[in-house]
């Protein structure tokens, strides 16, 4: 697969340079060929105009001309094409609002952030790498090109491109680069948090979550962030379990999150500010409400160590929140250290339960959504006799709690029954 992109993206490179141009492959894809990763997609330079390109290929889409990008098509793979470019004026630390275009190579080489992804590659697939990139990458360092200062005030967001490379890739941060990052972090508050979550995403679900979280603590770059984050409490001192246990990045989050001792109400604020999609906020939300409700008030319930009363409070938690989010959250319990604080001995007792027991209580589970309970809301309300109303869910979920726990059988009768005593304790009660 790669293979043909590659192949694409050479015969674009070549077919320039036959009509009298230079062009190139660019940027990440030659620094992952470099290191033997796999490449997601190609990108070109050229000294030919954006008019000049479209001209030369079947398949052109304009996607970026202000920026000097043509789209080619090849197959069915989109390649970008830029124009070599210098940048103009750089607008609030983000983007640049001029370009220029240019002759020479090396010069678009400098504009980029980090010399491993200032390299190129010709159309006989020589290496160009006029900073030196290769070098660095070998010595396994990550080195802006020219003045560090300089590259990350032209677009903050390469602070944590930074971040995300070091960590990413294993890199040291070489020492001018780290402290320009660190006395120009304040200018990531320029940057849109939807490109800070992009970072912080990559970061958090990608091969060293730890470190990633190491170097988010020492920079303190989420601190500087538009918006105030619960993230930002980050901090050196906390000890994290190999967080790459955990598949899904959105586990990891919630993982911090709960180990930040987050609120879910607060949780859902925090990723609704990062931009993260309705669904990933939900996943993460669930896990730690799970938790949450886990352990709320277990310091001062009398049966906190009865392991009927725990498996209770464990299948309750599963059928409001979902039995994938209890599974999750038992992975969760079995990293060390638990992110619970291991001060509290009776909490930490239960943890010690749930995460041996959890699973076969979820196994053993006959029932754990309504869609699966004999009987529905109209069932009852027409063996009731009565009309519907917010007794219905409540009474609904009873007869699911109580079946799910094998306290009764999942079938018409038994359930029809147990409504009626249900019903009439609730009226007792004025529910
Ligand atoms: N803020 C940025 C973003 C990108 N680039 C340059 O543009 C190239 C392409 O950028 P992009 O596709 O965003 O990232 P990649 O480096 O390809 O890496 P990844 O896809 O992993 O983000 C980079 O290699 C780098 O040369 C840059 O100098 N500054």
């Amino acid at each position: 697969m790669s293979d043909a992109l590659k192949q694409g993206a050479m015969q674009i490179v070549r077919r320039l340079y036959e009509a009298g141009f230079e062009a190139y492959l660019v940027g990440g894809c030659v620094r992952d060929e470099q290191l033997g990763r796999p490449v997601k997609d190609y990108d070109i330079a050229t000294s030919a105009h954006p008019d000049k390109v479209q001209g030369l290929f079947e398949r052109t889409v304009p996607t970026g001309l202000q920026h000097g990008t043509v789209t080619v098509v090849i197959g069915k793979k989109p390649y970008e094409v830029t124009t070599f470019r210098r940048e103009g004026g750089y607008e609030a630390f983000r983007r640049p609002t001029e370009v220029e275009y240019i002759d020479s190579l090396t010069e678009d080489l400098q504009r980029r952030d980090f010399t491993m992804n200032a390299m190129a590659i010709d159309q006989s697939g020589d290496l160009i790498d006029p900073f030196d990139g290769l070098k660095d990458l070998k010595r396994g360092v990550l080195r802006c090109v020219g003045q560090a200062e300089e590259r990350f005030g032209e677009d903050a967001l390469r602070m944590m491109r930074c971040l995300r490379f070091a960590s990413e890739y294993g890199l040291r941060v070489e020492q001018a680069t780290w402290d320009a990052l660190n006395s120009g972090i304040s200018l990531l508050r320029h940057i849109a948090m939807e490109r800070i979550r992009a970072e912080l995403e990559r970061m958090v679900g990608g091969s060293d979550p730890n470190r990633a979280l190491e170097l988010l603590a020492e920079s303190r770059a989420l601190r500087h962030v538009k918006q105030e984050l619960l993230l930002s409490g980050l901090d050196k001192e906390t000890e994290w379990p190999p967080l790459s246990r955990l598949m899904k990045m959105e586990h990891r989050l919630a993982f911090i999150y709960i180990r930040l001792e987050a609120d879910p109400a607060d949780v859902e604020a925090d990723m609704i500010k990062l931009t993260f999609s309705r669904q990933q906020m939900e996943t993460v939300k669930r896990i730690v409400a799970a938790h949450t409700v886990l352990v709320f008030g277990l310091d001062d319930a009398t049966e906190w160590d009865e392991e009927s009363y725990l498996r209770r409070r464990w299948i309750a938690a599963a059928l409001t929140y979902g039995v994938s989010a209890l599974r999750t959250l038992r992975e969760i319990y079995l990293l060390e250290p638990a992110p619970i604080r291991t001060d509290n001995v009776k909490v930490g007792r239960a943890v010690d339960v749930w995460r041996r027991l959890g699973p076969v209580w979820l196994e053993q589970m006959p029932v754990s959504a309504l869609a699966e309970l004999a009987v529905g809301g109209k069932e009852l309300m027409g063996h009731l006799g009565v009309k519907g109303g917010p007794w219905t869910g409540r009474l609904l979920h009873r007869l699911l709690e109580a079946a799910a726990l094998g306290e009764l059988c999942n079938d018409k009768e038994t359930l029809l029954a147990a409504a009626r005593e249900h019903y009439d304790k609730m009226q007792e009660n004025d529910e």
